[in-house]
């Protein structure tokens, strides 16, 4: 045999990736783990969701790798360099679009994100053809002559990306990009979003609540809860690994529980309900009628029969025991009444 080829295949530098990432802050004696130990990996192109209730730690991840605060422990690295280590050199390769309004002022939009490609160094004429090409993929050539603050709140939102992702980074995090937005001005954004992922390429990691937005725009979705990654999939093979939901009805509660063993011998997932008996499987639709009938040839009527796919909320429940609908309001632990208002905790940025 001749050549020098290897076998091995060449490894790629992941665009995001922390070990045990950790970030905790202090009010006199009490303490939040906002980010508990995480650890991820994020290939170059990917387009990942951050999905968790409020106060789940998505920001802080953020906030972390885009250097804006120093973490406790752990480490993470952007395109092979160390944030922590060099922190100019990481912030060269990405572009952060914040939860707060960038755009909101009297200067036409267009200037606000020629604006910020100058901040970034870029020479006039670049500057322009800068902002012009982004404010054209999202959609804002028409609103770019008109003073920010007489646009809609969705209009405003796609400047704040524009600005934010001017420099043409190779890694954009978007922290709830379309939070505040009304549904028609979300789904805009989403598409918008996909197609800026399909034309330049870049790795995108975005953070969101909303779990119809995870399900239509990422290929991959973390679930955060409590500062801690519990589950990393495609929404699809999340819902899979739960299994369709199928619900037998009962005429009432004690057929249920006389015919819940005939489901039990066949199936590990069966849960009673009044006069319903839940069963988790996959192929659920083909599955419920096989259960219909082991049930019918032990002599128990079938009142219904319902087979539901899961959702993501339906996965989030199953890893968390709550609702992701239900927990966001109050999964935030300084809304806490005993933390007292205006309290700061501890907060440093990278140098
Ligand atoms: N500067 C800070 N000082 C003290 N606590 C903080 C600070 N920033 C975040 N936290 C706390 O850390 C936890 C995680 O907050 P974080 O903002 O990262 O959550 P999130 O998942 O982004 O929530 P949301 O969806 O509401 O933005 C919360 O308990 C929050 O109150």
């Amino acid at each position: 045999m001749t050549g020098s080829r290897s076998s091995v295949p060449a490894m790629r530098t992941p665009a995001i990736e922390t070990t045990d990432l950790t970030k905790t802050f202090t009010r006199g004696k009490s303490t939040v783990v906002a980010v508990d130990r995480l650890t991820l990996a994020v290939e170059p192109g990917e387009l990942v969701a951050f999905l968790g209730p409020n106060g789940a730690g998505k920001s802080t991840t953020l906030r972390m790798l885009t250097t804006l605060v120093a973490p406790t422990s752990g480490t993470m690295r952007l395109l092979g360099r160390d944030v922590v280590a060099d922190p100019a050199g990481a912030r060269r390769c990405f572009g952060f679009v914040g939860q707060g309004n960038g755009a909101a002022n009297i200067q036409y939009g267009r200037d606000e994100v020629i604006g910020q490609a100058l901040a970034h160094g870029f020479g006039r004429r670049e500057a322009r053809v800068r902002a012009d090409e982004i404010i054209e993929v999202l959609g804002l050539t028409e609103f770019a002559r008109r003073p920010v603050q007489t646009l809609s709140g969705g209009q405003r939102r796609r400047f704040d990306i524009a600005i934010g992702l001017v420099n043409r980074p190779e890694v954009m995090f978007l922290d709830e990009p379309s939070t505040g937005l009304d549904p028609a001005n979300r789904a805009h954004l989403q598409t918008l979003i996909t197609d800026l992922h399909a034309r330049t390429g870049s790795t995108i990691v975005l953070t969101t609540h909303y779990l119809e937005e995870a399900d239509a725009l990422s290929r991959r979705i973390l679930v955060i809860d409590h500062g801690r990654l519990i589950a990393d999939d495609t929404a699809d093979n999340l819902k899979a690994a739960l299994g369709d939901l199928v619900v037998l009805h009962f005429a009432d509660p004690a057929s249920a529980q006389t015919a819940a063993p005939v489901l039990q011998r066949r199936h590990d997932r069966v849960e009673m309900l009044e006069n319903r008996v839940h069963v988790r499987t996959g192929r659920g639709p083909f599955v419920a009628l096989d259960l219909v009938e082991a049930v019918r040839a032990e002599g128990y009527e079938v009142g219904g029969l319902e087979v539901s796919r899961p959702s993501l909320d339906d996965v989030f429940l199953d890893l968390t025991g709550r609702s992701l609908r239900e927990s966001a309001p109050n999964a935030d632990p300084t809304l806490d009444p005993t933390v007292e208002p205006g309290t700061t905790m501890s907060e440093e940025a990278v140098a």
